[in-house]
């Protein structure tokens, strides 16, 4: 590992994923600083981690790479406050969804490299899939540090930045319409009389044991279903229902309106703020 040492700009719910990431897979808490909005929030990321909170501009001196993980709508105001101070040498790594790392380069000096990664909740128990992309000044080294930092915590990948919307598209959200999926499951195993519990147990391990099928077998999804399809029996009987109301087609418009919304706040952040 490297000696490098971390900042996470904006510690909500993504950063606070990534933090503990990097202390589970041995990231010393010496090396890790994280910045918040609210005083509360920054004595609760310490207490629950040992980290140290600093304010943004400590951040920016001290750590060796800025992972800005606020909200896209917050960036602007986030480098207009520090964005011009980042000294030589520092890397920054963008987590958030649609801003082109243009839209960093631009509010940093010339020089600093910017890395864009889309990774997912997952990363939580070490599953995560994480997509990088290099921006401007972004060489090989800072990818490798990148993939450093993501790695003990799931899969990465490297992505051209230009499909970078659609891999928000898929598996930046795709957490959100999985757990949308069970719940829905759930509820239909009440709807046919089962107790809570009972139906919630039943769909968690079943979808625990097809994701492991999907990843272990190496199989397409569509020979895994025909496998389940047995012939004038349920599950035929339940997919025609599905088919019917257009659940593959509701898919396909879902991902583009979460890949169109990722270019929309793109084109609404590059309007200038001042
Ligand atoms: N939640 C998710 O599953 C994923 C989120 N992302 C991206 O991660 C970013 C964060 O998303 P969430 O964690 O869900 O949002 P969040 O709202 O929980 O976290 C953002 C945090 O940044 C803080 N913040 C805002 N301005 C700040 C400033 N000037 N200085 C210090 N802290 C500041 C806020 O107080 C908040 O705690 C977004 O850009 C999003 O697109 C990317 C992939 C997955
Ligand atoms: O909903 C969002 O905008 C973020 C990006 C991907 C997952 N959550």
């Amino acid at each position: 590992m490297t000696e490098h040492s971390v900042a996470v700009i904006g510690a909500g719910k993504l950063g606070e994923v990534v933090l503990s990431g990097l202390l589970r897979s041995g990231w010393p808490a010496a090396r890790l600083l994280a910045t918040t909005r609210r005083p509360e929030r920054a004595a609760e990321l310490a207490e629950r981690y040992g980290i140290r909170p600093v304010l943004n501009l400590t951040a920016v001196t001290q750590a060796d790479v800025l992972l800005i993980a606020v909200k896209p709508q917050d960036a602007a105001k986030l480098l207009d406050d520090f964005g011009m101070k980042v000294p030589p040498g520092k890397l920054v790594v963008s987590l958030c969804a649609g801003l082109p790392t243009s839209f960093f380069a631009e509010r940093l000096p010339g020089g600093i490299p910017v890395v864009r990664v889309m990774t997912n909740t997952p990363a939580l128990v070490d599953e995560a899939m994480t997509a990088i992309s290099p921006g401007p000044y972004a060489t090989e080294e800072h990818l490798a540090l990148t993939e450093e930092i993501f790695r003990p915590v799931g899969r990465t990948m490297r992505v051209p930045e230009s499909q970078q919307d659609a891999v928000t598209a898929l598996s930046g959200s795709g957490p959100a319409y999985f757990y949308l999926l069970v719940e829905a499951m759930i509820d239909a195993g009440i709807l046919l009389g089962l107790p809570r519990h009972v139906a919630q147990d039943l769909m968690v391990q079943t979808v625990v044991g097809s994701a492991m099928m999907l990843r272990d077998s190496g199989e397409h999804p569509v020979k895994l279903r025909e496998a389940v399809t047995s012939p004038a029996g349920t599950t035929a009987s339940a997919i025609r229902e599905l088919e019917k109301h257009g659940v593959r087609a509701a898919f396909l418009d879902a991902l583009e309106a979460a890949r169109n919304r990722a270019a929309e706040i793109a084109t609404q952040m590059a309007a200038p703020t001042r």
